[in-house]
This record gives structure tokens, sequence and C-alpha cells, in this order.
């Protein structure tokens, strides 16, 4: 097998073709393997097999047609094409139940087709994020379907990826990388594969820690995103500017507070710390904390809205309310857990009427001038690039009202004739 990936004439199944999966698939592949991606969806399947793909990404329409007109790249959902391959990368969703405990649904789902589908001697690597001690549990799931034995029949190992949506095909090249094995063997093989086109750092190390130091990664970052938006409601009551404020704080040598907003959103941040606390017999308040501050500010920017609202003497039920951005954060087409839909939610049973416009999302209404056409408020839910630079003076002619909610930031000096609230603007 270690020649075989040396040689690059491993055989590689991808399982999961999406913003992971896809681009994963893409980077093998254009580094001389011969890829097969298996993937449940037929729509992705037939589009990608045509040389279009289903996500947003930079680059991405480039190295897909590559790819694939190398030869070297196929979409399948025929399970028969996935047999007694090689080498085998589980990249599905692991999303939360509405309990927020891990649905691994589709995880075990994908390992049982795995399962079906490898030879003696395969190399199973798992990407998705997941709880720890995640990947041993699916070693025996292996192990009890098809009757091979973990460490003696097929290697097995977790490679948590770190890239950046917006920054994919970058960072997949220069990041640093964990690989845990559930044994040595295992976390070389992983390395030499990755090491086919991965520049930054490996490091190895067993799966349990891999899953536990991804998990804490975003953590991380979820954690200090709510101290900055906990900092950001205590700036509204002292009638401080938080930007102004953190831009301060941040020249201490030491410190670099995070940016507050509408919400934290997107597949990973609002999931990962659940999965974090999902395997623990118990847990200190401080990570739960961080997420019940951060799933709460789609709440304070309606506290904003009533408020604007009240300062025009317009009854909530007769407003009409644009949303501008429906994706997570800026430049993506991705809405899962956007803090927008959140705050839609919120809204929609209280106001007149909610449109929506985001120009890589459909919304109600095909461009920004039709949705604001007639409305009383703009609120700014998403940090496009195409939201920072308008001329609001000019977008208010459009408006019956002109009230302006930034959630995002992107309104630096806010516009005279307008009545402007914005996340951490206590001044205002
Ligand atoms: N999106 C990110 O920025 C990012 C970054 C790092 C890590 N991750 C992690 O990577 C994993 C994948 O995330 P994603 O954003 O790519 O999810 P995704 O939903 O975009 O992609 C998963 C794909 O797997 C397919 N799928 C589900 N079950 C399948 C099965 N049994 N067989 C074949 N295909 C199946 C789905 O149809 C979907 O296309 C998650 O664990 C996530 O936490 C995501
Ligand atoms: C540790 C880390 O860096 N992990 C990254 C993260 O990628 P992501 O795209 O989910 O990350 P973000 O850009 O942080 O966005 C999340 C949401 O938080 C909002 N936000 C952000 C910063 C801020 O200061 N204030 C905010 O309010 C933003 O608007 C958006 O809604 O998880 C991926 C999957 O595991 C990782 O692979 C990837 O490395």
């Amino acid at each position: 097998m270690k020649e075989r990936i040396i040689e690059k004439s491993a055989e590689i199944a991808v399982i999961g073709l999406g913003y992971i999966g896809l681009p994963t698939a893409i980077m093998f592949a254009n580094a001389g393997f011969n890829v097969i991606g298996y993937e449940i969806r037929d729509e992705v399947v037939k589009k990608l097999n045509s040389g279009n793909s289903h996500i947003v990404e930079p680059d991405i329409d480039e190295l897909l047609h590559r790819a694939i007109k190398s030869g070297r790249l196929r979409a399948t959902s025929d399970k028969n094409d996935i047999r007694e391959k090689d080498v085998y990368l589980i990249c599905v969703q692991t999303p939360l139940k509405d309990d927020k405990t891990p649905d691994l649904s589709y995880l075990e789902n994908a390992v049982r087709t795995v399962a079906e589908t490898m030879k003696r001697g395969s190399l199973v690597i798992i990407e998705s994020t997941i709880p720890p001690m995640t990947t041993i549990r699916m070693a025996k799931l292996i192990e009890e379907v098809n009757g091979l034995k973990a460490g003696e029949d097929f290697y097995m190992a977790h490679a948590p990826e770190r890239v950046m949506p917006g920054r994919i095909f970058k960072e997949l090249v220069y990041n640093s990388r964990i690989l845990g094995g559930i044994d040595e063997e295992s976390a070389e093989l992983a390395e030499i594969l990755y090491r086919s086109f991965v520049k930054g750092q490996i490091f190895k190390t067993n799966s349990t820690t891999s899953e536990m130091v991804k998990l804490m990664e975003n953590t991380f970052r979820d954690v200090n995103i709510a101290l900055a938006n906990e900092f950001a409601l205590l700036a509204h009551q002292y009638g401080v500017d938080i930007f102004k404020a953190i831009e301060l704080a941040n020249t201490h040598p030491r410190v670099k507070i995070h940016t507050p907003g509408i919400g934290v959103g997107g597949h990973c941040l609002p999931k990962d710390p659940y999965l974090l606390l999902s395997s623990a017999k118990e847990d200190f308040g401080l990570v739960k904390k961080a997420r019940e501050i951060n799933e709460d500010m789609p709440l304070f920017v309606k506290d904003l809205l009533v408020s604007a609202l009240k300062t025009i003497n317009l009854p909530p039920e007769d407003a009409i309310v644009t949303v501008l951005g429906l994706a997570y954060k800026g430049d993506s087409d991705d809405t899962r857990n956007s803090p927008a839909l959140f705050f839609i939610e919120e809204i929609k049973e209280e106001v007149k009427d909610v449109r929506t416009y985001d120009p890589y999302v459909k919304g109600t209404h095909e461009t920004l001038e039709e949705a604001l056409r007639g409305s009383d408020v703009a609120v700014i839910a998403t940090d496009h690039s195409l939201f920072k630079n308008l001329n609001w003076e000019e977008l208010g002619k459009l408006m019956r009202n002109r009230v302006l909610i930034d959630g995002r930031h992107v309104v630096q000096t806010p516009p005279k004739s307008f009545v402007f609230k914005g996340i951490g603007r206590g001044e205002y």
C-alpha cells in the first residue's frame, strides 16, 4: 500500500462531495491520483460530471475542469464504482440534532458503505469533524460489518480539515495538518498520502487527540467571538463604539479581540463546541455559555430593530423589512445555521413583510434595489463585499422610511438621513 501511495497508483474514493469533499477530491486528482467521488445527491453527481461546481469557492471552476479533463476525477452515486479502492476519504456532514446532540447518522451510513466496498489493506480516513473517540467506534463498526480487523486488515485515521471557506484551495496546500491514526502505521500512510499536495507541516498523533484538537480550535474561536459579542452588548450600555474600542485594545501586544456581529453561523462553529462536550461525563460551563451568547445575537438585532421603529413611530406590524444577506458569512453561498435565517424567523410574525436579497443565494428579490424599493428598514445580516460601499443616501430614495440596522459592521459612516443602529455602535 505504501508503494502504491508513493507512486500515486493508489485509487482513492472520496465519500461526500460537499464543501470539503469536492475540493479534497479535486486536489488529489490534480496531484496525480485516480479519484472517484461517491455522493448520494444525484443532482450533484450530474453537475460535477458535466464540469460544473455546485458550490461557490474561488478557483474551483478552473481546478474542477482540470481534474475532470485529465480523466482522473469522476463522480458517481453507484456503490459498485467504489469497490476495492485503496483509500477511502469520508467527508460527510456531522450536524446536530434538534436537541443539540451529534447526528452521526450520515457518518455511520458512509462508514457502512465503505465497510461494504473496501478490501483487505484499505486505508480509511475520516476527514469530517467528529466527537472524541468516534474514529475508534467507526473502526469497530467496520469490523462488525465486514469482519476485517482494524490495525491488522485495514488502516484507519482521522484527518481533520481546517480550511476556511473562501480560501479553501490555498489553505488545503499551506495549512499544517493533524493526522490521528488508530495506530502509527495508519498515521504514517496518511502522512505520505497528504504529502502529495500539502506544503504545510504535518503532525501525527492518535485519533482521539486529533478529534479533540479540531474541536478545540473551533471552540476557541466560538468562545472568543462570544467574548467580543459580550463586549459589544456592554458598549451599548456605556455609549461606546465597540469597534473603535476593540481597535484600541488590540494595540496591546497580547490582546486580539474578535469581531462582534449578528451571530455565528456555518456548518462548524455553531455545532463543534457541542460535539466537543457530547462525549464528556461533565462540562464546566464556559463553552455552553459562549454558545448561548452567540445564539442570542440575532435577538439583540431584533431589539435594535424594534427600538429604531419606535424612533420613527412605525408600528412593527406596518413595517416592511429588507434583510440584506442570507449566507452565514461574506462572499459565501452557504446558509447553514446562518444568523440571518434565525433573525428572519424571529421577526417574520411581528412585521408586515420580510424581504430578502443576497448576491449568492436566492432571496425574495433579484436585485438590491428591488428589495429596498418601498421598504422601511434595511438590515445588513451578512458582510458580503457588495454591501460594503453602498451609497445609502441614493438607496434611501427608493425606501419608504430610512432605517438602517448594521449587524455586521459594514457601514463605516452612518448615512446622515437615516435612523442608524449597529451592533456595538453605542453612540448612535
Ligand atoms: N464546510 C467547512 O468549512 C468545513 C471545514 C472544516 C471541516 N468541516 C467538516 O467537514 C465535514 C463535511 O462538511 P461539509 O461542509 O463539506 O458538508 P456538506 O454537507 O457540504 O457535504 C457533505 C456531503 O456528503 C454527502 N453525503 C452525506 N451522506 C453520504 C453518504 N452516506 N454517502 C455519500 N455522500 C454522502 C452529502 O450529500 C453532501 O453533499 C463536516 O464534518 C464538517 O464539520 C467543514
Ligand atoms: C478556528 C477556525 O478558524 N475555524 C474555521 C471555521 O470556518 P468558518 O467559515 O465557519 O469560520 P468563520 O469565518 O469564523 O465564521 C463563522 C461565523 O462566525 C462569524 N464571526 C467570525 C469571526 C468573528 O470575529 N466574528 C464573527 O461573528 C462569521 O460571520 C460566521 O458567521 O470553521 C471551519 C470548519 O471547521 C474551519 O475549517 C476553519 O478553519
